[in-house]
């Protein structure tokens, strides 16, 4: 379930100088990173006219070299600058660059661009001129590609300093960068691509990748793989829902404590009281449609009381806003941004810090939530989901990860590892629902989610 590792620009160089002291060359480095781009970019754009804008830093160090490189294959390059090279490597590349160097701000545009501006040195946003043209040459080209970052993306936070154009692929260096994974600047990058460059990149950060589910075994039974227990409030759709996602997720029976006249699928036990004590379940969801009232406080305090692996969603949530000390140990926490900003306040740093930070705090996984949705467990790991549906955006969605959340807890027993394939499988499902769907045809596409991860 864990992708390539998510670097601060502070790590990467802290990783680039572990290999300079261990005898990497410096200028070597750059020509292994310049080479895997080129190749990424050959594939891409074979013989298209292309232009290369190189920056003042080892970003445009690199696109000297992807330059020299593209050439050699034949391609008919042109290499526009910012200014001096005033790194030592990046002066070397310029240097073994044999052809013209033009001036950004007046060079002709190209089918295909190449961003070498600025990496994980941006300091500022990009002067507006510098930016109007940057974006300008974007989209005057066909084909675009930022080398390492897109100029004008903060690397730790994602925020976007200056105007940036959309790029067709973004070729991260070595490891991802925060950027890549979290909003706004995600957004500007089609198809991320990770390019080896040789060195290693150690990190607790990853980003989330497909996960390895498993089949149950012909042993198994129905408690075996695991029994869910549900509990609803005050309005039963939610707790519905979500109780249908854990029952899909591949749990083998999903209890629902709900108010009974509520239409749920057949296969979901409908059960009014809240005997929670049932020493079979294995994970207990409790939050959708709970409600926040004094009835809805009691449950939650029942629930809790229970002692089972516990997830926590929505009103649950909301009802233990400044008590987090009463969040069970190893429990899995679904805030939105909202529900996050309630329980934990504003804490600094990056969406990933902050997560990490939540974890820390609350000794629960937190799986922070949105188009970027982070998952972070107390000991430090965390892993990033790029490229969620925007029609996510619809309501219920979130009671359909909650019940995830609790249907893989149940058969994994693992909450970090149980959120993550929540959130895979939670992402795949809307990819195949497609548009305009509603919580509802999450809860279709998952047999195919899951089948396709066996
Ligand atoms: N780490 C690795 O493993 C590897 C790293 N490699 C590559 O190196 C890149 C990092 O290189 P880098 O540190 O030289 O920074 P980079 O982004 O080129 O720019 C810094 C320069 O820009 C300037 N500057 C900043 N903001 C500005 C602005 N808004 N407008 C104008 N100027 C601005 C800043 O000067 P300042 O004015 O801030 O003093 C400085 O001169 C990395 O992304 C990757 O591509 C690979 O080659 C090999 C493996
Ligand atoms: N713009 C978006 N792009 C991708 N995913 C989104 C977006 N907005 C919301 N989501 C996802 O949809 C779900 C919404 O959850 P939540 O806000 O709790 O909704 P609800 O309470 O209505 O179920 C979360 O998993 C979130 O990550
Ligand atoms: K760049």
């Amino acid at each position: 379930m864990v992708g390539g590792p998510v670097l601060t620009a502070a790590q990467m160089r802290a990783a680039e100088q572990a290999a300079f002291d261990a005898g990497v060359d410096d200028y070597g480095l750059m020509e292994t990173a310049g080479a895997a781009a080129a190749a990424i970019i050959w594939r891409a754009g074979h013989r298209r006219d292309t232009l290369i804008l190189c920056g003042p830093g080892n970003n445009g160090g690199d696109g000297y070299v992807i330059a020299r490189i593209l050439r050699d294959h034949g391609v008919p390059v042109r290499v526009a600058a910012l200014g001096e090279s005033r790194t030592p490597s990046g002066q070397r590349a310029r240097a073994a660059w044999a052809g013209p160097v033009e001036d950004m701000m007046t060079a002709a545009p190209a089918t295909q661009l190449v961003d070498a501006l600025f990496g994980t040195g941006l300091a500022r946003g990009l002067d507006e001129g510098v930016a109007a043209r940057l974006c300008a040459l974007a989209g005057a080209a066909v084909l675009t590609h930022a080398v390492d970052l897109p100029s004008g993306v903060e690397t730790d936070s994602g925020a976007i300093l200056s105007a940036v154009p959309q790029f067709g692929t973004c070729i991260a260096l070595g490891a991802y960068k925060p950027a890549h994974l979290l909003h706004p600047a995600a957004g500007v990058v089609a198809r991320l691509m990770l390019a080896d460059i040789g060195i290693a990149t150690p990190g607790t950060v990853r980003r989330l990748a497909a996960p390895k589910l498993a089949a149950p075994d012909a042993g198994a039974h129905k408690y075996s793989r695991g029994l869910v227990a549900v509990v609803g409030g005050a309005m039963p759709g939610a707790a519905a829902l979500a109780a249908g996602a854990a029952a899909h997720a591949g749990a083998g029976m999903v209890r629902l404590h709900a108010a009974a006249g509520q239409a749920i699928p057949h296969a979901i036990v409908s059960q009014a009281a809240d005997d929670l004590t049932d020493p079979r379940i294995r994970a207990l969801l409790v939050g959708p449609g709970l409600g926040r009232d004094a009835q809805a406080a009691q449950r939650l305090a029942r629930a809790l009381a229970a002692g089972h692996p516990t997830v926590l969603d929505a009103d649950a949530l909301m009802l233990l806003a400044g008590a987090i000390e009463r969040i069970p140990a190893g429990a899995i926490l679904t805030p939105h941004e909202g529900e996050f900003q309630r329980l934990f306040g504003d804490l600094p740093g990056s969406k990933i810090d902050r997560a990490l930070a939540a974890a820390r705090k609350s000794g629960a996984v937190v799986v922070y939530k949105g188009a970027d949705s982070v998952i972070a467990a107390p000991d430090g790991r965390a892993a990033v989901a790029r490229g969620a549906s925007p029609w996510l955006s619809t309501a219920g969605t979130g009671d359909v990860l909650a019940g995830l959340c609790a249907g893989r807890l149940a058969v994994t027993g693992d909450p970090f590892r149980a959120a993550g394939e929540a959130v895979w499988l939670h992402g795949e499902a809307a990819r195949r629902a497609g548009a305009a769907f509603v919580a509802d045809d999450l809860l279709g596409a998952l047999p195919a989610a899951i089948a396709a991860r066996l």
